[in-house]
């Protein structure tokens, strides 16, 4: 799914108001209509409702919104701030419209500004796309007041004050509980530095025009279900292990041989034909009885990797769970890089020697899938100042080195060398424990091993990381799971495309 700027879904919004055709107003009706389907289902009639407007079709949509819910027997009062007369044409239309049923309530002082304690929901109409500056005075007053009243706030397609398409500096922005977004997603719901204000988000439909939004070139997207079903590939009936790939992944030290115990299960569980593990002498014993499935080549370290093993006939190569920093183990590193000529997946302690030894992003195999959480990404790239500038830094590291940046988090994020960027839309908390990016780094290793190229095997892979633990959530809940968990739910996850 596309995520598009504010200036992107004016055009659209355009598009689709001159060729379905269709009048901006009734446009305006079926938004508010697919808004207050959802408030519908999710707050009783009992609830008392305030539908905040500013006078921008933001503010348009509330009015709309709250004719809607008056007609549902919702006990709704709207509150118009207006600093002047000036309102666009549909937000004076349906102004007349509501007020015919019960007059709308105008803000236009410091002192006019409603006490919100006797309301159970506050509906946030005041801005949206249109935002062109910061909020200030009265309109910020409103805010503060809306942010204050510890109220479930429900923001209309973004939270007001909230800019899309860059940083926003902490002011006058409403934090809503929800924000229900027309259509497409925007980028700034994807940063955690805006999570504060987007609460949980959800897109929904009212049918601009898909030939509109298929015109706009955008360099963003979100990762959906229907996108991966159309990358997963069949087993064929005859299949043999051998068609489904060998992958070797080199992974875990002394004290961390649990990140390579994770990194195999998770491979297997993925799909992979053959696992060969290339683990230091102490974790012989524990990858071969705790995962009979893979095989194991010991390195002639004891504690930790010291060299390297033929790696041209493997499909894949995974490399960086618990494998440390030693010495010997930045010349395992640096030899398997300069050996493979195909995409590997490097991880953890293998970026955090990239980061040391930078003559090794020169010589990374085109189309490698670096996997950083923000951490290991700070030590690649140096510190940003916000969520924007890191998603450029993001961007550009892809381009530069020519390959895919897989930054992980709430949303992760897969930078494609070509400048692409898609976010998922997958996981949840749970993840937050030490050993899932082990998990990651098994299901992509896993999938590059299956055949599938760079691109699809990052995508597949945090996707399907994502959903597997938001099906273990569903079954032993967010706070007891831990990456095994993540590991076995795989095969449910799998399950989805059946
Ligand atoms: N295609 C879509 O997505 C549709 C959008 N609609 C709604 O239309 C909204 C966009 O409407 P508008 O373009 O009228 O924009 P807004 O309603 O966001 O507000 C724009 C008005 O506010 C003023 N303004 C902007 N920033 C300000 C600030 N900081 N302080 C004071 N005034 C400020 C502008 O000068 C303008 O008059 C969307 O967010 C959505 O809610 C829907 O009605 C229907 C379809
Ligand atoms: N709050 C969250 N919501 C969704 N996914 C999360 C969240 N926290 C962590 N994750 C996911 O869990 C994984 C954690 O990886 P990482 O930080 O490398 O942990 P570790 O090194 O302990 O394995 C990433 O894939 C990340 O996207
Ligand atoms: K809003």
């Amino acid at each position: 799914m596309k995520i598009l700027s504010a200036e992107q879904v004016r055009e659209v919004d355009k598009y689709t108001i001159e060729n379905e055709p269709i009048p901006s107003i009734d446009l305006m009706e079926r938004a508010a209509h697919a808004f207050t389907d959802w408030l519908i289902s999710h707050f009783s009639p009992k609830s008392k409702v305030a539908v905040i407007c500013g006078t921008g079709n933001n503010g348009g949509d509330g009015l709309a919104v709250a004719r809607m819910l008056l007609g549902k027997k919702y006990q709704v009062d709207t509150f118009a701030v207006k600093r002047s007369n000036e309102a666009s044409a549909d937000f004076k239309i349906n102004e007349k419209r509501l007020n015919e049923i019960k007059p709308v309530r105008e803000v236009t002082t410091e002192k006019g500004i409603p006490l919100l304690e006797e309301f159970d929901v506050i509906i946030d109409g005041l801005f949206g796309s249109g935002l062109s500056r910061e909020v200030q005075g009265l309109h910020a007053d409103v805010v503060e007041m809306i942010n204050k009243s510890r109220k479930t706030v429900v923001s209309i397609d973004i939270p007001s004050g909230l800019f899309t398409d860059h940083h926003t500096f902490p002011g006058a922005v409403v934090e809503a509980d929800y924000t229900l977004t027309f259509q497409v997603p925007k980028l700034a719901f994807f940063f955690p530095e805006n999570a504060q204000y987007v609460g949980e988000w959800y897109v929904v439909d009212i049918g601009l025009s898909a030939e509109a939004i298929d015109q706009q070139r955008s360099h963003y997207y979100m990762l959906t279900s229907e996108m991966i079903s159309k990358l997963l590939k069949p087993r064929k009936k005859f299949a043999h292990k051998g068609d489904h790939g060998r992958a070797l992944i080199m992974s875990g030290s002394y004290g961390k041989m649990g990140a390579a115990v994770l990194c195999a299960r998770a491979a297997l569980r993925t799909g992979i034909g053959l696992l060969t593990m290339y683990i230091p002498t102490c974790g012989y014993d524990i990858i071969q009885s705790t995962v009979p499935e893979a095989m194991a080549i010991p390195d002639e370290g004891d504690h930790f990797l010291t060299s390297y093993t033929d790696l041209e006939n493997y499909d894949a190569v995974g490399v960086g769970p618990g494998i440390g920093k030693e010495q010997e183990t930045v010349y395992s590193l640096m030899q398997s890089i300069q050996t493979y000529k195909k995409p590997m997946v490097i991880d953890a302690d293998g970026l955090n020697i990239i980061s040391e030894h930078g003559e090794m992003l020169e010589i990374l195999p085109k189309n490698t899938i670096i996997t950083p959480h923000p951490k290991e990404f700070e030590r690649l790239v140096g510190k940003w100042s916000d969520d924007f500038e890191k998603l450029a830094l993001q961007k550009d590291f892809a381009r530069k080195h020519d390959i895919i940046v897989v930054l992980k988090g709430a949303h992760t994020s897969v930078a494609l060398p070509s400048g692409d960027i898609f976010f998922n839309s997958t996981g949840n908390p749970g993840m937050a424990s030490g050993g899932s990016g082990d998990v990651l780094t098994g299901m992509i290793t896993s999938l590059l091993g299956q055949g599938y190229i760079p691109e699809e095997a990052a995508k597949i892979g945090v996707f399907m990381h994502g959903l597997a633990a938001d099906l273990a959530a569903e079954v032993i809940g967010e706070i007891g799971m831990v990456a095994t968990d993540i590991t076995d739910f795989i095969p449910e996850a799998y399950q989805q495309f059946k």
